[in-house]
């Protein structure tokens, strides 16, 4: 059942009253080319509030990754300027963790040393790392494997232990970057339900990239969309419904119009980069569908 416009209407004035805890103004990217520099990001605005769920969509090369790497401190920004709770960024820092699409964890430690990793490198003594570890471990479900070797986990349960590796560091912000884009429909829609659940039940505003709008209609408070050519924000959506994911199914006739929205988007906008066809975005099963 749709959730009514009033009640929608005081969920995001609520969600918008939160304190900002990302704050992208100006932001421009721009690299090197054969004829001079070329602009991926151009005059990127938006804010994200505390503990917001927001998906970032847009076709291919439209620079989903540039903003969430230079949100990350990984690259620099050629303009602008990006707040964390306030705080200018500078580079990489201990209130930003990051999601990869790959699966990276250290291969040569275990399920538990992967997770531990963060928080001894930030000095904590073996014992309390290990027990705090434990702890996130057993938020994603798999403590019993604390033991385990990477190889030995499929890939929901590796990006499960990527998770509460970068939760464990306890960051304002978890940056996600098309992190369930290698799993089956099945386990990805599995893992939608695992992140809304551990995300409930922590203080972290997390920033999703995916290629999915359907995943970002499930998932998503707000939805920032992006055209190419050069990266620009074409809307910052509001999702109907009442939060995330639990109870949300693609049959709720508002969270088809929003869909069918940001697929008319994404459509006007696709575009041709560099004299390459943009590929498709792809669609898989909404959760609803999915989750036993
Ligand atoms: N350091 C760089 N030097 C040159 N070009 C770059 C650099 N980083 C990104 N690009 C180009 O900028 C564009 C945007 O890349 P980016 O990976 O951010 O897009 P995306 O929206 O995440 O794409 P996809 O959806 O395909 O993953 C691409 O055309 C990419 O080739």
């Amino acid at each position: 059942m749709s959730a009514s416009p009033d009640e929608v209407r005081a969920r995001f004035d609520r969600l918008k009253a939160r304190e900002p805890i990302l704050q992208v103004r100006g932001l421009c990217k721009t690299v090197p080319a054969k004829d001079g520099e070329r602009t991926i990001l151009n005059d990127v605005n938006f804010t994200t509030h505390r503990r917001e769920f927001l998906c970032v969509v847009g076709p291919s090369g439209c620079g989903k990754s540039t903003l969430i790497r230079t949100i990350a401190g990984l690259e620099e920004a050629s303009g602008g300027e990006i707040l964390v709770a306030g705080q200018p960024v500078h580079g990489p820092g201990p209130d930003r963790a990051m999601v990869f699409q790959g699966y990276t964890l250290f291969p040569w430690l275990t399920v538990l040393g992967n997770v531990m990793f963060g928080l001894r490198m930030a000095d904590k003594p073996k014992e309390e790392a290990a027990r705090e570890a434990r702890q996130w471990l057993d938020l994603v479900g798999l403590e019993p494997y604390a033991d385990a070797y990477p190889h030995t986990l499929s890939g929901g349960m590796k990006q499960r232990v990527a998770i509460a590796r970068a939760l464990a560091i306890q960051p304002r912000i978890l940056l996600m970057d098309e992190p369930f884009s290698a799993l089956d429909a099945r386990t990805r829609a599995r893992m939608q339900a695992y992140l809304v659940d551990i995300w409930r039940k922590i203080d972290v505003t997390i920033v999703f990239i995916t290629h999915d709008l359907d995943e970002a209609v499930l998932l998503a408070d707000r939805i920032l969309v992006l055209k190419t050519g050069p990266g620009e924000v074409v809307d910052l959506m509001e999702v109907p419904a009442l939060r995330p994911a639990a109870g949300r199914t693609l049959d709720d006739p508002a969270l088809r119009a929003t869909l069918e929205r940001l697929e008319g988007f994404i459509h006007a906008h696709e575009t041709v980069v560099d004299d390459e066809p943009v590929t498709p975005v792809v669609r898989l099963a909404s959760v609803a569908e999915e989750v036993d």
